[in-house]
């Protein structure tokens, strides 16, 4: 059967995109790892599938490159821009996600992603913590450019203390009060991504406790974004994630 799928990306971080409100396309975790691949499939960091939902505008079902399933925020930028492309939404939307409700506006194609209240980020001694639909590890270094991120995210990722789920390492370089440089080791792509919407989240929320005040500008390798957010007492709300999501080619496959 021949699937039609549209290829997006967001700051650099690559999805396969499926409008599946048929439910033509099954969850096959082995046929997801094998379209991601990027040697014998189409190539991307995940694949996101958009659903039907009871209630909300639709459901967005994301898959890791590997078929293993958490919450994605630049696949959520990129999937609420498809919503619109497919003529599913206007401008604004509210969707459905494995880590519960969203909500999102697109100004201009740019997509300002509504991100769920959060407490501080855990603070250890080299480096903080955070779970913000994905977990993150979030390490504070001089020259983020420079950084180990394969070799000592995957370290980190596969280490005791993050077993049996893992966790995405995220290295975080500060350039001024309102501006950092974040690379990333991604969990389930199982290498570094040119960006991570929600390791750029949590790592912003970790900057506000060096000082670091909203709204930050994020430089990742893949582009920049934005995020926005309040500071009260126990933690953080009204937390945005802006940035650009866009279509780069259409395809079909046989599955
Ligand atoms: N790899 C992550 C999910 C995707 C996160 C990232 N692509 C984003 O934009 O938030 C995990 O398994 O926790």
């Amino acid at each position: 059967m021949s699937i039609s799928f549209y290829k997006y990306q967001g700051t650099g971080n690559d999805f396969i995109m499926i409008n599946n409100r048929e439910s033509v396309f099954p969850h096959d975790v082995q046929l997801i790892a094998r379209l991601c691949n990027r040697r014998t499939g189409i190539g991307a960091d995940g694949l996101i599938l958009i659903e039907n939902h009871p209630s909300l505008d639709f459901d967005m079902v994301y898959f890791n490159a590997d078929g293993s399933q958490s919450l994605c925020g630049n696949g959520s930028r990129c999937a609420v821009n498809f919503a619109k492309f497919l003529g599913v939404i206007q401008d604004t939307t509210e969707f459905n996600t494995i880590d519960g409700q969203y909500a999102a506006e697109v100004k201009d194609g740019i997509v300002h992603l509504s991100m769920k209240d959060q407490v501080l980020p855990e603070q250890f001694e080299d480096h903080y913590f955070l779970n913000n639909g994905s977990p993150h590890h979030i390490i504070f270094v001089e020259k983020a450019e420079t950084a180990p991120v394969v070799k000592q995210g995957a370290t980190i990722r596969y280490s005791q203390a993050y077993q049996p789920n893992g966790t995405n390492v995220n290295f975080v370089e500060i350039i001024n009060q309102h501006e950092v440089f974040v690379r990333t080791y991604e969990r389930g792509v199982e290498d570094e991504t040119l960006s991570c919407g929600t390791g750029i989240t949590a790592s912003c929320l970790a900057s506000a406790d060096k000082g670091l005040m909203s709204p930050i500008d994020v430089q990742s390798k893949g582009g920049r974004l934005q995020v926005q957010f309040e500071r009260n007492n126990g933690g953080f709300t009204n937390i945005k994630l802006i940035g650009p999501a866009e279509q780069v080619f259409e395809g079909s496959i046989n599955i």
